[in-house]
């Protein structure tokens, strides 16, 4: 048998994706009104060996970004990993594990666009109170936004995915779950539906977590565009990485 090691992604994630029940997470998914978690998606020693070290290879690219009150944290874009760090790419673009999104979210998943920095990003908690308040990743798009977390570093004993299922549901009652997300455990759920939250860092402490996400449809207006890059420009990856890339694309 070939070592985890020495498996690229692509064969790593087809064997993933292939030892999944997914009818019993189809109904899972669907009975916590669109999340789920899956611990250990990717063993963690895959994930320390081949994807951790390219995250920490681009902690130098990293965008601190501050919001009183609701935010504080490091932010890696698309366009940073689609350079530095394209181990990650062949998750995001996996055709196994698109297939079984397709599936779960019973949706035809796209890639984002390839001038939207979140689509496949990097979040890092590195200094002592690094959180996010509580939120829903919200679309912007015409069609729905699913996001995709995966736990890459947990040196943490305090800063946890904090996640209110049912809120806003019309007749169940809200469920709180707090969910430490170790290296290669994974959390998928549909952004308009999960509020939630990271709760913030201690001392010496740290977190990094990828995420990724797919739409139902690319097409966003122009004012929601311009909304959503002042969104990522002061929340997450800075002014210039967001509308470099964006003026980039409009001229091109
Ligand atoms: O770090 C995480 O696990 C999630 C962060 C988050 O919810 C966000 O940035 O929208
Ligand atoms: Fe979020």
């Amino acid at each position: 048998m070939v070592s985890n090691m020495a498996m690229g992604i692509t064969e790593a994630v087809d064997r993933a994706v292939a030892a999944l029940d997914v009818d019993r997470l189809h109904r899972e998914y669907w009975e916590q009104n669109e999340f789920l978690v899956i611990r250990q998606f990717l063993p963690r020693a895959f994930v320390e060996e081949v994807l951790v070290p390219q995250a920490q290879g681009v902690k130098t690219e990293l965008n601190r970004n501050y919001i009183p009150g609701h935010k504080k944290g490091g932010s890696v874009s698309y366009y940073t990993v689609r350079r530095r760090a394209p181990l990650f790419l062949d998750l995001y673009r996996s055709d196994s594990f698109r297939a079984f999104l397709d599936r779960l979210v019973d949706a035809k998943l796209l890639l984002c666009p390839e001038n939207d920095p979140h689509s496949c990003a990097l979040y890092y908690y590195t200094e002592p109170g690094d959180h996010i308040g509580f939120h829903y990743d919200t679309s912007y798009y015409k069609g729905a936004r699913y996001t995709i977390l995966m736990g890459l570093v947990d040196r943490s004993t305090q800063c946890k995915l904090v996640c209110e299922l049912f809120k806003d549901h019309p007749t169940k009652a809200p469920q709180r779950l707090e969910l430490i997300t170790e290296p290669g455990d994974m959390v998928i759920f549909n952004g308009d539906k999960l509020w939630h939250a990271v709760t913030p860092l201690g001392e010496g402490e740290e977190r990094i977590a990828l995420t990724m996400e797919y739409v139902t449809n690319p097409e966003m207006g122009a004012f929601k565009r311009l909304y959503s890059n002042l969104k990522d420009s002061f929340a997450y990856f800075g002014l210039k990485t967001v509308f470099k890339q964006a003026l980039a694309k409009k001229s091109s």
